[in-house]
């Protein structure tokens, strides 16, 4: 039965404009009262055909949490599911994406040089893990260094890295100047660096949507902020600096001894300076995939999926990963359809930036273990990505021990079939023995930077939670 305020809700014109004419076989009671049943039968209906469009507008929406601690692929997933479902809209925001481009090879840049400083500080200082240099004149003939021609190596190897880094001064001053763009002038507590996103941010830096035919015929991109512009032409203008710093023998030594802490994505940018510096560059589907941007805050992504003939509607919530960021991910909680956790399993020798003595598996085993047992969450379908499974294989090859950072792993074999699948079992154990609501768990190895792999696994993982979310709503 209708309340008075649901019916002020409805109280359409179609309602109010009846037939108040009176017949004349009726008492003016008797008309009265029949005309104000009609009308509060109408209301009636009204007010169940709103509710029916509700639920049924609810029962076409569901809700998606991305969840995992930073660098976990979160974000790299949200722009999976757009490449997949809705990629015209990602083709639309092309453009925002430069920038982030831009960034990211700066960054790359700026962290090399920080790296061979910090070596041949370390060097001058007599650490004897520092840089050890390869005779330029004996590399060939395979034959040791002698403590002098290591000397003068050493010597010619900082000018060298000095007059690059003198021709890379005016790139590496537009760092700071770029991320706050990217990030609104948001600065982040606690010394944290790198450029911030949060939602909208991509009307901030550019607005040239749609990328028109014109914009990719006028180099001057000038509807772009003037730090945009600027640091494309000094990109351009940079880019055989970049490319000597890239190969120089200092930077080849550090990078195979591993000693060059960068960005995962570095390497990508690097390697791509050449056509990410030309004036008409456009961000490739990989260009966007790889960048490292991080989220703040819950950026909401929305669009319409076709499946089984009926359109849903898809909102992903894609939320930073850091442990700062993680309050605001609970007032989502209580109405989310499914949860798709992220794990990066390539992570098992890093360390939290934000607290440098967690381990980033254990970090993320606690955090999934809040998730399982997080009574918010009931009714949330769950979803396990082991993602980042192409840099594990990479890492093992390389020699990286596991037990050298996870003592438990003990003397099991160092190799990708033994290493995934003791971190596959510690998750399912944390799922059998915290899963408060005792759900099936869906769970997948994946890289996400790999697009035909990870569609066929998003196609398969919004299978299973369209299903799941029919069963649990009952729509045929
Ligand atoms: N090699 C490799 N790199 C990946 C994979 N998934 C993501 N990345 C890269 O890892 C970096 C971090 O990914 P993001 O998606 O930004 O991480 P996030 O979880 O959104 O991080 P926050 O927003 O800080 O919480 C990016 O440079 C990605 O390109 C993967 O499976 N393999
Ligand atoms: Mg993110």
């Amino acid at each position: 039965m209708a309340t008075s305020s649901d019916r002020r809700a409805v109280y359409s014109p179609d309602l109010i404009q009846m037939d108040f004419a009176q017949p004349e076989h009726i008492t003016a009671g008797e008309y009265y009262d029949e005309q104000a049943i009609r009308i509060s039968n109408s209301i009636d209906e009204e007010l169940k055909k709103e509710s029916a469009r509700r639920k049924d507008a609810s029962r076409r929406e569901i809700k998606v949490m991305l969840l995992g601690q930073a660098e976990s692929g979160k974000s790299t997933l949200q722009k999976q599911f757009q490449l997949y479902y809705a990629s015209q809209t990602l083709d639309h925001e092309r453009p925002s994406w430069q920038p982030v481009v831009y960034f990211n090879v700066l960054k790359a840049v700026r962290m090399t040089l920080d790296e061979l400083d910090y070596e041949f500080n370390s060097r001058s200082k007599g650490d004897p893990n520092a840089i050890t240099e390869i005779p330029i004149a004996s590399s060939s003939s395979h034959s040791l260094p002698s403590t002098e021609t290591a000397l003068a190596n050493e010597g010619i190897w900082r000018r060298e890295i000095g007059e690059l880094r003198v021709q890379l001064l005016p790139l590496i001053a537009i760092e700071d100047t770029l991320a706050s763009e990217l990030s609104g002038g948001i600065s982040l507590a606690g010394g944290r660096t790198g450029a911030f996103v949060r939602s909208g941010w991509q009307a901030l830096v550019t607005s040239t949507f749609p990328l028109s035919d014109s914009r990719l015929a006028a180099p001057g991109r000038t509807h772009a902020p003037e730090v945009v512009n600027l640091a494309a032409r000094t990109l351009a203008a940079c880019v055989e600096p970049i490319k000597a710093l890239w190969r120089h023998r200092a930077v080849r030594q550090l990078l195979e001894s591993r000693k060059l802490r960068l960005d995962e994505s570095a390497p990508f940018f690097l390697d791509n300076i050449e056509r990410i510096s030309k004036p008409d560059f456009v961000p490739s589907n990989d260009d966007i995939l790889n960048v490292r941007l991080q989220t703040l805050g819950v950026m909401e992504h929305t669009f319409p999926i076709n499946m089984g003939g009926a359109t849903y509607d898809w909102k992903l919530y894609d939320v930073g990963g850091a442990r700062g960021q993680r309050h605001a991910w609970v007032p989502y909680f209580d109405d989310a359809t499914a949860i798709i956790f992220l794990a990066p399993i390539s992570a098992f020798d890093q360390y939290l930036e934000e607290d440098p003595k967690t381990n980033r598996i254990d970090d993320s085993l606690q955090l999934f273990n809040a998730i399982c047992s997080n009574k918010l969450l009931v009714n949330a379908h769950l979803v396990l990505l082991l993602n980042k499974a192409d840099l594990l294989r990479k890492k093992l090859a390389a020699g990286i021990k596991v037990r050298k950072y996870i003592t438990s792993y003990g003397d099991r074999p160092n190799v990708y079939e033994n290493v995934s699948e003791y971190f596959r079992s510690h998750f399912i154990q944390v799922h059998r023995r915290k899963d408060v609501a005792k759900r099936s768990l869906y769970m997948h190895f994946t890289s996400m930077l790999d697009i035909k792999a990870t569609q066929s696994i998003i196609a398969d993982v919004g299978d299973v939670i369209l299903r799941q979310h029919i069963e649990q709503i009952g729509l045929a």
